[in-house]
């Protein structure tokens, strides 16, 4: 009898795994396995019991295979059953080596949700060299305390200066999570612009991406702030646990989104319902969906069902596949396909027209004031890949605008991602209408122009580096975000459903 049992899409990401990441398509399947086994074992909160359902037939293994019990080959080098037995002993405070029953439960379940965790943050077109990097060795994360010294050297700053011109003091070194900050006192007023054309030069002189070193003036006369990005291998992560310890407890805000961390590592966060629509764009891989799960995560750790509702449409299909468990999605499923996605947009007019229409009847003018006498969700409508869509038909087009010109008052706001932001997919109406915008990297500075009104997210730093332009300011924001993992997700979606 077999010990360990996969579903469908388990053995499709191991062979995914085999093929494309190991380059290997005939390697024994238990070192995907194991690699998943370990995945799993990096997360701090034990595995759902969701994970003993199996969903389609996939494939099943024996003991032998997976921990190599009972291989006395090599004097019994291969055989790891004792060890993995007593790490999950550890893992879940129980004596595992006293029932094969629970010990074979634990393993599978933890298995399957490495599985799980490797589809949904590799896929065939990243390096899996990469991936495995920084997943399998994360780096420490980032201590509130932890903005010390930077490494780089000030003196190979001054001469790269100094090369474009300027003689300047450096004052105070700081480390941020990606990047540096250097406030350099400049003696004479003119070589801020000076220093402003010559940003190129010093990039290349730092060997630092073009366009990646950003110019701030600082508060105090005389001083400019240089913020110059460090090796990936410096980099800090901003852990989810800053969003989950954020959105936790009583909030202002009527429906709070944590979006990440600032350069210097502070929160940043904004009101959904004061935004009240947002546009999230950026090339494949630039970190569009962590972004999404980010806000969708601190929407639903704040707010009971009773408040908010969400609205879901991703015609990639797989995105989403968590929030289907929500029990009140509006429209009852996500919209995976375009004849879906229709349904749901134009139900989402209907509904603001019918919210509408009550409000004339109690008297009152916007959700706001409606709610104050009766109870009605927020409802949040988040569309991943517009593109996508508008390009299957542009009579999308028609109930987008007329929620973006018209759904605040009613309560319902929009969250549209794209990785084409071009002006076919984010025409003028539209455009004009979804005030909040999140460009992360993208590929051209036109790109940006479109998203942001001004250049700059071709030069981000990409995986969660964004510039968000917000209403009231002039220049964008920038912030990074943190990698929520499916775990995080699942006890986002328990933490609603409670
Ligand atoms: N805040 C972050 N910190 C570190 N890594 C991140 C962050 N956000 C995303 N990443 C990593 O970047 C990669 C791409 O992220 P994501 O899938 O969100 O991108 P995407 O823009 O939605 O790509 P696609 O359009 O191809 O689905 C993933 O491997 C993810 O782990």
């Amino acid at each position: 009898m077999a010990d360990i049992y996969t579903s469908y899409d388990d053995e499709n990401i191991i062979e995914q795994v085999k093929t494309y990441g190991f380059r290997t398509p005939k390697a024994a399947k238990y070192r995907v396995l194991r690699l998943a086994l370990a995945k799993s074992l990096a997360i701090d909160t034990p595995p759902d019991d969701d994970l003993d359902t199996l969903v389609g037939k996939g494939s099943e293994y024996s003991l032998e295979q997976v921990t190599g019990l009972g291989n006395s080959k090599n004097d019994g080098a291969l055989d790891y059953d004792d060890a993995i037995r007593a790490i999950l002993s550890v893992y879940h405070h129980e004596d595992l080596f006293d029932s094969d029953a629970r010990y074979k439960k634990f393993l599978q379940r933890h298995i399957r949700r490495g599985l799980r965790e490797i589809r949904t943050s590799w896929n065939r077109g990243h390096s899996f060299i990469h991936w495995l990097r920084e997943e399998m060795i994360p780096e420490p994360p980032l201590e509130n305390d932890g903005l010390g010294k930077t490494e780089l050297e000030q003196g190979q700053l001054e001469a790269a200066l100094k090369e474009i011109g300027i003689v300047a003091e450096i004052k105070e070194t700081k480390q941020g999570i990606r990047l540096n900050k250097y406030s350099l006192y400049l003696a004479n007023i003119h070589h801020l612009d000076i220093l402003k054309k010559g940003l190129g030069k010093l990039s290349f002189r730092l060997g630092v991406p073009d366009d990646s070193i950003s110019l701030e003036v600082g508060t105090e006369a005389g001083i400019a702030n240089l913020y110059i990005p460090r090796e990936p291998n410096l980099w800090r992560i901003v852990p989810p646990q800053r969003l989950i310890e954020w959105t936790s407890g009583k909030r202002p805000e009527k429906l709070p989104v944590w979006l990440g961390s600032t350069v210097m590592g502070d929160d940043f966060a904004l009101d959904l319902a004061e935004a009240p629509h947002i546009l999230v764009a950026g090339a494949t891989g630039s970190g569009k969906t962590v972004c999404l799960h980010s806000i969708l995560c601190s929407l639903l750790l704040n707010l009971p069902s009773s408040q908010v509702q969400l609205a879901l449409i991703d015609p990639k299909g797989t995105e989403f596949t968590l929030y289907g468990k929500l029990p009140n999605l509006f429209g009852g499923q996500i919209g995976r396909n375009i004849v879906e996605a229709s349904e749901i947009l134009n139900a989402l007019v209907e509904e603001m027209e019918a919210r509408n229409q009550r409000f004339i009847e109690l008297g009152v003018r916007n959700y706001e004031e409606a709610s104050q006498k009766i109870q009605m969700p927020r409802i949040v409508a988040v569309v991943e890949e517009l593109a996508d869509l508008l390009m299957q038909s542009r009579d999308l087009e028609t109930p987008l605008v007329r929620l973006a010109q018209k759904a605040r008052s009613a309560g319902i706001h929009l969250i549209l991602a794209t990785q084409r932001p071009d002006s076919a997919t984010f025409s003028g109406l539209l455009r004009s209408n979804i005030p909040v915008r999140i460009a992360l990297r993208v590929q051209k500075h036109t790109e940006s122009s479109i998203i942001l009104d001004t250049k700059g997210a071709e030069a981000l730093l990409g995986k969660g580096d964004m510039l968000v332009k917000l209403t009231d300011k002039p220049d964008p924001i920038r912030l990074h975000g943190a990698k929520l993992t499916d775990d995080n997700i699942a006890q986002a979606i328990a933490h609603y459903c409670r």
